[in-house]
């Protein structure tokens, strides 16, 4: 299958950081959701989600056709809770009913890492609305309790490396996990809606022990109220994954450099864009003085 993207002809970088902004302006508005985190952290991890159904054998899945738009993806067990983030841009849609799905999900995790202070992320359009029945399988997204092997196998299906896989770990600084969406729980007291290379310095400082919680999943806790996943974990249980943990925890700038093209790779994953296609960098409200 090939998934070429459409050539945009009649929208500007301007109208583009038109929808950019009216995300942005919502996203800032409405802060008090889930505790007062906010919309950012459950954005990335739809665009992620809407991405990582991608199998680079047959080329099938990702985000080109936005089809977490149909409930055969959105009700995937692995998806619980982005109904937040689906819902959040629901009126983004109808307002820029020229945007695709893919574009729309893709688009929204870009402004939520920009507007929390993350790294410029190179962004592209031309992603096409596909049929319901090209809508892939349940059961693409990875799995929380396993180890390093685990998660180094299953992002070879996602052409990602090893580098690249521990830079996108770093958005687990962002957000927090939900016992009533995952059966993981925490972190307690506040969780982060800034982007920084904190996950790699709490992985490294803090005294992790590896406790069963309420939903009887085992998640490493630290007593500072912290928490990593079994997959967060073995980012120090291996010896190649732990060179690029130390490497970001040391280099935030490397982190950033790391996480922006890592974010964009996933983002494209299985796309052909034609070589007219712009690469946008979006301005944040802050640079524009909005
Ligand atoms: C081995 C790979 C991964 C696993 C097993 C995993 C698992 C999880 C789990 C269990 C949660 C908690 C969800 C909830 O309970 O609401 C979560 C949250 C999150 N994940 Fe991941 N994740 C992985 C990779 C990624 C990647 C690559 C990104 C983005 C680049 C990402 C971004 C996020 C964000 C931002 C949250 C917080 C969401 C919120 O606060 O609602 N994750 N992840
Ligand atoms: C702060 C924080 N955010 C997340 C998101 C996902 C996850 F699995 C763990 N997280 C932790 N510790």
């Amino acid at each position: 299958i090939v998934h070429m993207a459409q050539e945009i002809k009649d929208k500007s970088e301007k109208d583009y950081q038109e929808v950019y902004n009216a995300i942005a302006v919502k996203l800032r508005e409405e802060d008090e959701f889930d505790g007062y985190i906010g919309y950012g952290p459950v954005l990335t991890r739809l665009a992620w989600h809407s991405s990582g159904t991608w199998d680079k054998n047959n080329n099938t899945g990702g985000s080109f056709g936005g089809t977490y738009q149909f409930q055969k993806e959105s009700n995937d067990p692995s998806n619980k809770g982005l109904h937040n983030g689906a819902e959040f841009l629901a009126p983004i849609h109808k307002q820029f009913p020229w945007l695709s799905h893919g574009d729309l999900y893709t688009l929204g995790g870009v402004v939520a890492i920009q507007e929390l202070q993350g790294p410029v992320i190179p962004w592209r359009p031309g992603r096409v609305d596909l049929p319901e029945d090209m809508t892939p399988d349940n059961g693409r997204l990875p799995d929380a309790v396993y180890g390093a092997d685990y998660v180094r196998n299953f992002f070879k299906r996602l052409d990602l490396n090893d580098q690249e896989v521990v830079a996108l770990m770093g958005a687990h600084c962002l957000g927090r996990t939900h016992l009533q969406n995952t059966g993981f729980d925490g972190p307690w007291g506040a969780a982060s809606n800034t982007f920084t290379n904190e996950f790699f310095l709490n992985l490294l400082n803090e005294n992790w022990k590896l406790e069963k919680n309420e939903a009887k999943n085992m998640q490493w806790n630290s007593p500072k109220g912290y928490m990593m996943l079994p997959t967060d974990h073995a980012l120090i249980e291996d010896d190649k994954y732990m060179a690029y943990v130390k490497l970001y925890a040391t280099n935030n700038d490397k982190f950033f450099e790391d996480f922006a093209k890592a974010f964009k790779k996933l983002l494209e994953g299985g796309i052909t864009f034609p070589q007219s296609t712009p690469t946008y960098r979006f301005e944040t409200l802050d640079s524009q003085g909005l």
